[in-house]
C-alpha cells in the first residue's frame, strides 16, 4: 500500500533548546528502502533528532533532505505526504475512535474537511486489518492500552502512504509477539525507515545499518556487526556485554557479561 521508498539525508543538523545544544552536527544518509536504527543512551538526543525530520524541531544549522529537497523549505503538507511518523509523545486523549484516528492519516493528502473517498476507505480498512485492529475499530482511542495505541498510530502513519517512516521507540509498549510482528511488518512494506530503538539485539536483527548518538553527536554509523562491538557498548552505554552470533541468523547478538 505504500509508494516507492524515499531518500533521507541529514546534513550537519544541529538543534538547541533551553540554552543547550541537544544535537550537534549530525549527518546521516538513509537510502531508499533502507532501515537505519538510531541508538544511544537515555537523553542522547534520538527523539530530538527525529523531530527535526518530522518538522517539529527546526534545526539551528544543517539541512534535512527528503528526496533531495530541504524539508524545512517545503510546506508541512509536502512533508506529511512523504514522511509518516510514530513519535513518543503523541497525544492519547483524542475524543476519537480508533477508526477516526487511523483516518486522520489521510488528511495529509486531502483538503480541509474533504470527505473520505472510496480509495481512502480502502486504505483505512487495509491498515486496520494489517495491524489486527478490527476488534478495536469503534473503541475510543483513549481507552486502549499503550501497545494497542502504538499499533493504531502505526496504522495512521501507514494510510498516510509515506515514502519514509520515522519511528521513535516503536516497540516500547509492545509485547514480544507484537515487537517482532511490527518490525517485520515495517520491513516488509519496503518503506525507508529511521527508528530509534533501545533493544540492541532487535536493532541488529532488523536494521541494515545503525547510527549511534552520544551526547547529541553521531559517534558511529555502519553495519550492526561493525557498530555493536563490546568496546562501543561499554563506552556509549557503560554496559559490559558479550558479543555473540545469533544461532540462526548469524547476526550480532549481545548478552550481559
Ligand atoms: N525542550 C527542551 N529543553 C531543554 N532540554 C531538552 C528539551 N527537549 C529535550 N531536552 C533534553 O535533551 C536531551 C535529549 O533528549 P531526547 O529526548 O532527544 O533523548 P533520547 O535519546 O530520545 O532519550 P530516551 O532514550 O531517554 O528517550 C535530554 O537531556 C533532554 O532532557
Amino acid at each position: 500500500m505504500s509508494l516507492p521508498p524515499g531518500r533521507l539525508a541529514l546534513e550537519g543538523v544541529s538543534f538547541a533548546a533551553g540554552g543547550r545544544a541537544l544535537v550537534q552536527d549530525a549527518s546521516l544518509e538513509v537510502a531508499p528502502g533502507e532501515m537505519v536504527g538510531l541508538l544511544g543512551s537515555n537523553g542522547a538526543g534520538k527523539s530530538t533528532l527525529l523531530r527535526t525530520i518530522y518538522r517539529i524541531n527546526r534545526p539551528i544549522a544543517g539541512r534535512v533532505l527528503v528526496d533531495g529537497e530541504d524539508a524545512w523549505s517545503q510546506s508541512a503538507a509536502w512533508v506529511a505526504q512523504r514522511v509518516g511518523a510514530v513519535l513518543q509523545d503523541m497525544p492519547a486523549d483524542f475524543p476519537l475512535t480508533v477508526e477516526e484516528v487511523v483516518a486522520m492519516g489521510r488528511s495529509a493528502h486531502k483538503r480541509l474537511l474533504e470527505p473520505d473517498s472510496t480509495h481512502d476507505h480502502a486504505l483505512i480498512d487495509a491498515a486496520i486489518a494489517l495491524l489486527e485492529l478490527e476488534s478495536f475499530r469503534a473503541r475510543p482511542f483513549r481507552t486502549l492500552s499503550g501497545g494497542e495505541r502504538q499499533r493504531v498510530l502505526l496504522a495512521r502513519a501507514m494510510v498516510q502512504q509515506p515514502r519514509i517512516l520515522v519511528l521513535d521507540e516503536p516497540t516500547n509498549h509492545l509485547d514480544i509477539r507484537y515487537q517482532l510482528s511490527l518490525l517485520r511488518f515495517v520491513r516488509e512494506i519496503g518503506v525507508t525507515i529511521i527508528a530509534a530503538l533501545h533493544d540492541l539485539n532487535l536493532a541488529a536483527m532488523f536494521c541494515d545499518r545503525l547510527c549511534v548518538l552520544d551526547g547529541g553527536r553521531v559517534v558511529a554509523t555502519g553495519r550492526p556487526d561493525d557498530v555493536l562491538t563490546a568496546e562501543r557498548v561499554s563506552e556509549v552505554w557503560g554496559a559490559e556485554m558479550i558479543v555473540q552470533r545469533h544461532p540462526t541468523s548469524g547476526k550480532v547478538w549481545l548478552l550481559p557479561a
